[in-house]
């Protein structure tokens, strides 16, 4: 399995090169150069495994040779132990036909740590191989960054700095961050947005002289390995529906756009899924994309959740990749047109993107009354980000089971979620000392130079 880079200029990578580069030389993102697929007898065969076995045999067409079958396998059941529900990824019923997938079980109690557990680990075995160390950075407006931290704090072949908006995470997100005392933990309070952060990795990633002396890695879904991982729960949830005997839809809460990407794979794969749904808060740039074929920036208005206050949706990428069939000359060009604020999808690639996605949005209003309403109705209480996946796929409710992914706990945004439902949802134990903690942050200008600066001067 080779991985080319949606920007078609960059040299194809094994699984191992593409998932420790992370981003491509040519500032594209990775992708398999063919989508293996499963059958529907492979697909049956998933009912009533472990979560730990249907990651095994979801991901083992796409590693190639990286790690042997019981080396993979120890990597899997390494990544899930410290998972709080047996099942790994529970559902919930909510409606007659709609359903919840809880993904927030892991270490950090958001979607994040199913991939970052994962990559964690796939790493570290990697690494001790070679001899190899890494300098990660990584963006953040909240969840990765504290995913990413709890993955690689500690670890010896690895350096790893996070930008996160100062002022723009949850105190629980933050204090994730900046209480782990390890030493290669560096958390910085970039003065500036999400996209800046991004927008500042990625320029890192450009730097070529940069990228080489500090042996730069990404762990955003800029990776593929981040959204490989991501793409077991699809089959885990939809085979426990009945799949794939019977259809599903799913809806994601949806901002740089690696988890939905992962159900399109899922699909690619063979997975019968009706409806993907693309869910956004006001931050809606890629709603409004899919209903007027022009992604224009427009600034982000901060939102209760605040994970998906995104407007450069990098994961867009991929999915414009496939839609304009494969021709990384033409993603180059509009990812150019971005830079001066906007791009328009032509026509045949349009009715592609929208023959696969339908996509919806929540106002901050109907967002916190999803998380009233359901409250009340089904007793499960929901963070802000689940509930905008909630309310757009009530919107969307069909005959066809609706999955919507539930991707953080409610504890990690207290107050939006005290003051929508009243009920103020708590830590779950191992967590119980976050607020005693000393926190250690740098503040950082949002400068290019001075982030580079700084991570050099760190690692020397
Ligand atoms: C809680 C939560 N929900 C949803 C999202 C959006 O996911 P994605 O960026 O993969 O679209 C994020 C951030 O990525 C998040 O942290
Ligand atoms: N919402 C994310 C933004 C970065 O997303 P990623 O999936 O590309 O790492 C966050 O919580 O940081």
């Amino acid at each position: 399995m080779r991985y080319i880079s949606t920007r078609g200029t960059a040299p194809a990578l094994s699984f191992e090169d593409a998932m420790l580069t992370g981003l491509a030389s040519d500032g594209g993102l990775y992708v398999p150069e063919t989508i293996p697929t499963m059958s529907t007898d492979d697909i049956a065969a998933l009912a009533g495994q472990s979560y730990e076995e249907i990651a095994f045999r979801v991901m083992k067409p796409f590693i190639g040779e990286t790690f042997t079958d019981a080396e993979f396998k120890e990597i899997i059941a390494k990544s899930y132990t410290g998972f709080g529900h047996d099942a790994r990824a529970p559902l919930v019923q909510l409606g007659p036909n709609h359903f919840l997938l809880e993904l927030f079980h892991g270490p950090t109690l958001a979607f994040k740590d199913f991939a970052m557990q994962l990559i964690g680990q796939m790493f570290q075995a990697a690494l001790s191989r070679s001899g190899n160390r890494v300098t990660i950075v990584g963006a953040t407006s909240g969840d990765t960054g504290s995913a990413a931290i709890e993955a690689f704090k500690g670890l010896d072949n690895v350096d790893v700095f996070i930008m996160y908006p100062h002022g723009g995470v949850s105190d629980v997100q933050r204090r994730q961050m900046t209480t782990p005392s390890e030493s290669n933990v560096h958390a910085l309070a970039v003065e500036g947005d999400f996209d800046d952060c991004q927008a500042a990795l990625k320029d890192m990633f450009a730097d070529i002289d940069f990228r080489d002396t500090v042996k730069l890695a990404a762990v955003n879904s800029i990776n593929w390995g981040r959204v490989l991982a991501q793409v077991v729960y699809y089959f885990s949830s939809a085979v426990s529906l009945g799949a794939p005997h019977r259809d599903v839809s799913f809806t994601v809460p949806t901002g740089n756009f690696g988890d939905i990407f992962a159900g399109y794979i899922a699909k690619k794969m063979g997975l019968p899924i009706k409806d993907l749904v693309i869910a956004t808060n006001q931050n809606d740039i890629l709603h409004r994309t899919m209903l007027t074929g022009a992604y224009t920036k427009e600034g982000v208005t901060p939102s209760m959740s605040p994970s998906m206050d995104i407007q450069v949706s990098s994961n867009f990428e991929r999915a414009l990749f496939d839609a304009y069939g494969r021709d990384g000359g033409a993603v180059s060009q509009l990812m150019d047109e971005l830079k001066s604020g906007e791009f328009k999808i032509s026509q045949g690639a349009m009715q592609i993107l929208n023959e696969t996605f339908l996509s919806g949005r929540a106002s901050e209003d109907e967002t916190s009354a999803t998380i009233k309403d359901m409250q009340i109705r089904t007793t499960e209480v929901l963070c802000p980000h689940s509930a905008v996946g909630v309310k757009v796929a009530e919107d969307h409710l069909s005959e066809v089971p609706m999955i919507t992914l539930a991707t953080a706990h409610p504890a990690k945004f207290p107050a939006a979620v005290k003051a929508a439902c009243g009920i103020h949802p708590d830590l779950p134990p191992h967590m119980a000392g976050l607020f005693d903690r000393d926190e250690r942050f740098t503040v950082v200008p949002n400068d290019l130079e001075v982030l580079k600066t700084l991570v050099k001067e760190r690692l020397s």
